[in-house]
């Protein structure tokens, strides 16, 4: 089944990379539809305003309600009637964690919306009204600041596509990755490749051997090396049945 994403930006120019490689194909094979607007289209003023002075006071500007509505009006009238509720993706440092695990649970979606915010934020209203017509996420990102909501939803969309059965070509290589239960939450082993001495380097004779108990071993080891001097947190889950 297709699955369909809506991205609601005044950067709509930001998805246009998204036409490009694996999900550019899937789009081709008709198994994705990627449709990106431009909020000052639901503007109706001469200076298409989108944002205001914030009440309470501060510094910035907050985004006004109204243009949302519309756009996320125009988003529900397009759908297919009777429709599960679309779910609405709000990229937004406040947000819950964005991790494989909610990549995989929007993995499951048919028509995913990103509503991507700049200035300040969005007139909270628009997520209390949208919670009534869309299943709602407020996700962040990272702990990191960006200036807006795009290039999470970059992120987001290109986590969540690529676990869509079809969409990646080899689904093997989606098996033993970081964060998900193949690797037990570990970090990835150093890949090689030809050719075997590169300036002087050369590649760990266990991987030439031909002997995969040796092989398997040796990336296990070195999973755990990795892990525990970079992401220790991820050891710390360390659970009774994983030796
Ligand atoms: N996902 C994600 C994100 C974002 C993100 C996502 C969406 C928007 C829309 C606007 N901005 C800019 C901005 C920056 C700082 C603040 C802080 N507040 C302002 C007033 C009191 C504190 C609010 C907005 C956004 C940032 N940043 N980092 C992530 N992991």
């Amino acid at each position: 089944s297709v699955m369909r994403i809506d991205t609601i930006s005044i950067f709509p120019e930001y998805f246009a990379p998204l036409h490009l490689s694996l999900i550019g194909k899937a789009i081709d094979h008709g198994l994705l539809e990627v449709s990106s607007h431009d909020l000052r289209e639901f503007t109706h003023d001469r200076h298409r305003s989108v944002d205001d002075t914030p009440y309470g006071g501060g510094a910035g500007m907050v985004m006004k309600p109204e243009p949302w509505g519309e756009a996320l009006d125009s988003i529900l009238e397009q759908l297919p009637s009777p429709r599960r509720r679309p779910v609405l993706v709000v990229p937004t440092p406040s947000g819950r964690p964005f991790t494989q695990h909610a990549a995989a649970e929007l993995a499951g979606a048919e028509h995913l919306v990103f509503a991507c915010g700049r200035y300040e934020g969005i007139d909270h209203r628009v997520l209390d009204w949208a919670d009534e017509h869309f299943e709602l996420h407020e996700l962040s990102l990272g702990d990191y600041v960006l200036n807006g909501g795009e290039v999470a939803a970059l992120a987001m969309i290109e986590a969540i596509v690529r676990l869509v059965p079809g969409v990646i070509g080899n689904p093997d290589s989606l098996v033993e990755e970081s964060y998900s239960a193949s690797t037990r939450g570990m970090l990835e082993y150093p890949v090689y490749t030809k050719p075997s001495q590169w300036r002087g380097l050369e590649v760990p004779g266990v991987l030439l051997s031909g002997d995969h108990g040796a092989v398997d071993a040796w990336r296990a080891l070195r999973s755990r090396e990795i892990t525990a001097a970079r992401r220790p947190d991820l050891l710390d889950q360390e659970s009774p049945d994983r030796p």
